[in-house]
């Protein structure tokens, strides 16, 4: 959307009235009492309005310049470019996909229970698509109405047609005085320029898997190391005391390493998991460093001792060069499949691709490399 005068500071950019919004009061009116979640309903919808004779009646013209492909959606790939996503964003696609083919069934069966002629007609592609559309277009409105059930969530025609940049700035809000959902931008825009929104601090792999795109630069970059982590101390450490270390870590995970910046979660549980003698969780040995390594958590000691703050960086070498022989593995797949003139994959699909995986490399091989300079000064 491009701005067609001036817009200053805290000027209003969008405004959408109630009855343009398709939200869960107006699928309320049009299905009755249902068993639905907001969002699979809203999917039906646009499938069901498409399906008319008319082509959607008033929302032929919003109908009309939906996506008419997800195939930069990781979510739709086929195996040749699934296979060579990071295994951490393969894992949530996964997800993705199983949810979309349950609420796909869901959808069946409600309209087998209205005895609706598409019950039997639905195609799986033709759902993914609309609820495609509701995940990479919905806004979030707050009501009191607590009847819709995952969310109250809404499709904003007009709205939906701003992209997103992480530097805009904005603030949104169903407006009761204008009846209006309505977002303000908090930056100033020139005639002529393209006005953003902000869909929120995402790095580029959430990006990515939600709405089919990547940013050229983005701050909130980040590799996960969970699956590393355990594949090492699987190698080096007995079943018995990776089972007690687990139970201690509670709810074990999330272990990640941005350019410069190793998380805190990640080097507590390498503290951990360097700790000696956990044969026994009542071993008097494993109990006291145990202790030791609760002060640090708790910030009362800066370290364990010194001969475990170099095995935690020994390890933590050891799991981001596995990591990145794998990741590199994958980007050499991908600069084979981008050579190939066999190439059928949409463009921009592989291009973002790759992208995410010269990513996963950088912040690796600068990691590597921060902390060779760290254990020379051990
Ligand atoms: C809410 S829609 C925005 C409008 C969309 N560009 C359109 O023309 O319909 C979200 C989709 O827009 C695209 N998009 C948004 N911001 C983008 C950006 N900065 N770069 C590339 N594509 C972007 C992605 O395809 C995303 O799934």
């Amino acid at each position: 959307m491009m701005a067609t005068s001036d817009i200053a500071a805290g000027e209003v950019i969008v405004r959408v009235p109630k009855s343009f919004l398709i939200s869960n009061d107006l699928l309320y009116k049009v299905y009755g009492p249902h068993p639905l979640s907001t969002h699979q309903l809203l999917a039906l919808h646009l499938v069901l309005l498409l399906a008319q004779a008319d082509g959607g009646g008033v929302w032929k013209p919003y109908l009309d310049l939906l996506p008419s492909h997800f195939n930069t959606l990781p979510v739709t790939f086929p195996p040749t470019l699934f296979d060579q996503l990071p295994d951490a964003l393969a894992a949530e696609v996964d997800l993705q996909r199983q949810k979309i083919k349950s609420d796909y069934l869901a959808v069946v069966r409600f309209l087998k229970t209205k005895q609706h002629p598409m019950a039997s007609s639905l195609e799986f592609k033709q759902y993914q698509w609309a609820w495609l559309c509701v995940n990479t277009r919905c806004i979030h409105v707050t009501t009191s109405d607590n009847t819709a059930k995952g969310g109250n969530i809404a499709m904003a025609p007009l709205l939906d047609f701003l992209n997103h940049t992480s530097e805009a700035k904005i603030s949104s809000g169903f407006n009761p005085q204008t009846q209006s959902f309505e977002i303000k931008t908090l930056t100033p825009y020139r005639k002529g320029e393209q006005v953003f929104i902000n869909y929120g601090p995402h790095d580029n792999q959430a990006i990515f898997k939600e709405y089919g795109f990547v940013l050229p630069e983005n701050e909130f970059n980040f590799v996960t190391l969970d699956k590393e982590v355990w594949a090492l101390m699987k190698d080096t450490d007995t079943d018995r005391s990776i089972s007690i270390k687990r139970r201690i870590l509670e709810k074990a995970g999330d272990y990640t390493i941005k350019k410069q910046d190793i998380s805190f979660r990640l080097i507590c549980a390498l503290r951990l998991l360097a700790l000696k003698g956990a044969t026994d969780p009542s071993n008097s040995t494993f109990v006291r460093s145990q202790m030791e390594w609760h002060d640090v958590i708790m910030g009362l000691a800066e370290q364990i001792d010194d001969s475990n703050e170099r095995m935690v960086y020994h390890m933590l070498k050891s799991i981001c060069t596995r990591a990145y022989i794998q990741a590199e593995e994958k980007r050499n797949r991908l600069d084979a499949l981008a050579d190939s003139a066999t190439t059928i994959h949409h463009p921009f699909a592989l291009l973002f691709l790759r992208q995410i995986s010269r990513e996963s490399c950088d912040i690796l091989k600068e990691t590597i490399s921060d902390i060779d300079t760290k254990l020379d000064t051990m």
